[in-house]
C-alpha cells in the first residue's frame, strides 16, 4: 500500500525530529568538553580564542561538507555561531577568576 501524501510529511517530520534531538544532545556534549576547555584556560592565563586552531577546524569541516554533500559555506558559517558562544563562555570564565 502507497503512503498518502499527508503520511510521507508526517514520516519524514518524525526523521526531522529525531535528528534535531541527536543534535541538541551532540551539541550539549560539545559545550560540556568546551566548559572544561574554558576553565583550563582561565586556570592558567591561557587566552579564550585560539585563530589558528580554528582556522584547521574551518579547513576540516569544509573538506567534510563536501564530501557530505553539504554546503562548506554553510558549515563554516555554523562553526563560526558555535565558537563565538564557546568564546563567549571562555571570556566569561576568565572574567570570573
Ligand atoms: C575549545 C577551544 O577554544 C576555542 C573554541 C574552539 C571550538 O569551539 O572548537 C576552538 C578554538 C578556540 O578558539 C580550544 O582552544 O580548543
Amino acid at each position: 500500500m502507497t503512503e498518502t501524501p499527508e503520511q510521507t510529511l508526517l514520516r519524514l517530520r518524525a526523521t526531522i525530529d529525531n535528528i534535531d534531538a541527536a543534535l541538541i544532545f551532540v551539541l550539549a556534549e560539545r559545550f560540556r568538553a568546551t566548559k572544561q576547555v574554558g576553565e583550563l584556560k582561565a586556570d592558567h592565563g591561557m587566552p579564550a580564542s585560539d585563530p589558528s586552531r580554528e582556522e584547521q577546524q574551518v579547513a576540516r569541516l569544509r573538506r567534510l561538507a563536501e564530501q557530505a554533500d553539504l554546503d562548506p559555506a554553510f558549515a563554516e558559517k555554523w562553526f563560526n555561531f558555535v565558537v563565538a558562544e564557546v568564546i563567549r563562555h571562555h571570556t566569561a570564565a576568565a572574567d570570573a577568576r
